[in-house]
This record gives structure tokens, C-alpha cells and sequence, in this order.
């Protein structure tokens, strides 16, 4: 009998302390992300989760413990490391944060005119491709962001995150503002494209649908910390007061039903 495959965790968060002057935001937070797994992370509003997001992606440096990345601690990484990180790391946050004065194309395209060294040419052929991916038609290459519906926006900003082919992709709350067809559409794209390309995903959202739709796992940010990550099914079974209010209240019942 061969041993199962070592499991390959790609965010390794120990003990985390975050504090914004005397308030506390996380204390003893652990969590765990392994490659290929889509990770739903929910929790009441100001629990932290952006702020957890914040500090896995270096955009808030911890008060205590420590992140791993990659198998790599953050705190002891090199510039070029960190660079690497940054590379094999995509992020859509919340408004899609495209540049307003920059076409469809030329917002795709800005990792890799930033990130690699490929002629103009290869930019824009890779950045057409991701557009396609994300769904979006040739017609669209053009248009400034204004000119784009929400779900258009986060689809530019989809393709945008995949544009250097990473392998660990941020979402925060990616279908907030969408109605619940361009919603379902949204959340089945982020599945297939994890399928596809074998994405690790850390999405946080409020979105009890997609979190039955396409989460493996969910964890939930409570008291400081995360107090469960499971299944949406076997969170429906936990004993805490929030995770049973949140799950099993008339929403938790309707996208469970709907799943
Ligand atoms: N730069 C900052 N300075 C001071 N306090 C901050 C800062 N950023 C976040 N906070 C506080 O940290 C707490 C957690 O914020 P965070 O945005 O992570 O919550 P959240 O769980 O993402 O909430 P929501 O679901 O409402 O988006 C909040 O109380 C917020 O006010």
C-alpha cells in the first residue's frame, strides 16, 4: 500500500494577531489552506475578515504569529520571494479596482506588462485569452470600465487576477452588487475555472448560494478567530450560536434547499 500524498498547504496562518491600536481584531487565529481546495471564509460584519485577506497578502503586516505562503513564512521571505508570491498570486477585491482610464485590454494586460518581460504582441494575445475565459466577447476589449455593467466589471477584474496564471486567487465578496442570475453565473465561472486549472481560492463572501455552490470548505471567523472550517453541510450540524443562526436561519435554509 502506498501513502497518500502528503497534503500541500498553500496558506499556513499560525496564531495570527492583528490590532489596530488597543482593538483587537484576531487573537490565536490558525488557518489552513491546501492547494486545490476553494475555501469559503464568512463571518459577522467587522469580524476581520478583510482584514485576515489583507494580512495573507501583505497589505497588513501581523501584530503576532505568523502566515506562511507556498510553504514559505512571510515575515523571512526575500524580496525575490516575495516577488514570486506576487506573482503566483491573484486578487479581485471587492470593486475591481480597474483603472478607470485604462481600456478592457490594457487592464488585463497591466500584470504582465508590469510583471514580465513578453513583447506587446504576447501581452495582448495572453490578455484576449483571459478575457474569453472570463466570458466576456472581443467587442468588450475597448470599453473603459464605466462603460461596463457590475458583472462585466468583475469579470474584467476576473480576468485581470488570472492574468499571470496563479495558482492561489483572493476574491472578496465577488458576487456582492450582482442580482442573483449574474450572481449564480459568477459563482459557477469561479468553480469551473478552479476545476480547469486546478485554482486554490480564499473567497470571502456573504453569499450563503455560492457557499453551497462551489466552496469545498468553509471557515468561519468568530470570537477573534476561526471557530470552524468544514463543510457547509457539517457546519449545518455545529453548536455555535452564530454558525447556527447564520446557517440555519430562514436564508441558511432557502440556499440549502436551492443547492
Ligand atoms: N485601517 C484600519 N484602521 C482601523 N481599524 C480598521 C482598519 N481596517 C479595518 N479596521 C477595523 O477592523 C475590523 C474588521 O474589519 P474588516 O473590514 O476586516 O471586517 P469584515 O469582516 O471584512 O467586515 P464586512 O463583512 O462588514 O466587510 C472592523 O471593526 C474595522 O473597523
Amino acid at each position: 500500500m502506498t501513502a497518500p500524498d502528503k497534503v500541500e498547504k498553500l496558506i499556513e496562518v499560525r496564531g495570527l494577531l492583528s490590532q489596530f491600536g488597543e482593538r483587537v481584531i484576531h487573537q490565536d487565529l490558525d488557518l489552513d489552506v491546501e492547494r486545490g481546495e476553494v475555501l469559503g471564509v464568512v463571518g459577522g460584519s467587522g469580524t476581520g475578515k478583510t482584514v485576515l485577506l489583507n494580512t495573507i497578502i501583505g497589505l497588513k503586516e501581523p501584530e503576532g504569529g505568523s502566515v506562511s505562503l507556498f510553504g514559505r513564512d512571510r515575515a523571512e521571505m526575500t524580496k525575490e520571494e516575495l516577488a514570486d508570491v506576487e506573482k503566483r498570486t491573484g486578487i479581485l477585491f471587492q470593486q475591481g479596482a480597474l483603472f478607470s482610464s485604462l481600456s478592457v485590454i490594457d487592464n488585463v494586460a497591466s500584470p504582465l506588462v508590469e510583471h514580465t518581460q513578453l513583447s506587446r504582441d504576447v501581452i495582448r494575445e495572453l490578455a484576449e485569452m483571459k478575457i474569453a475565459m472570463v466570458g466576456l466577447k472581443p467587442e468588450s476589449h475597448h470599453l473603459k470600465p464605466s462603460e461596463l455593467s457590475g458583472g462585466m466589471r468583475k469579470r474584467v477584474g476576473l480576468a485581470r487576477a488570472l492574468a499571470l496564471d496563479p495558482e492561489l486567487l483572493f476574491l472578496d465578496e465577488p458576487t456582492a452588487g450582482l442580482d442573483p442570475i449574474g450572481a449564480a453565473a459568477f459563482d459557477d465561472l469561479i468553480r469551473q475555472l478552479s476545476d480547469d486549472l486546478g485554482l486554490t481560492v480564499f473567497m470571502i463572501t456573504h453569499d450563503l448560494d455560492s457557499l453551497y455552490a462551489i466552496t469545498d470548505k468553509v471557515a468561519v471567523l468568530a470570537d477573534k478567530h476561526v471557530v470552524e472550517k468544514a463543510t457547509v453541510q457539517e457546519l449545518g450540524r455545529s453548536e455555535h450560536p452564530w454558525i447556527r443562526e447564520y446557517f440555519l436561519g430562514p436564508r441558511g435554509r432557502a440556499a440549502d434547499k436551492a443547492a
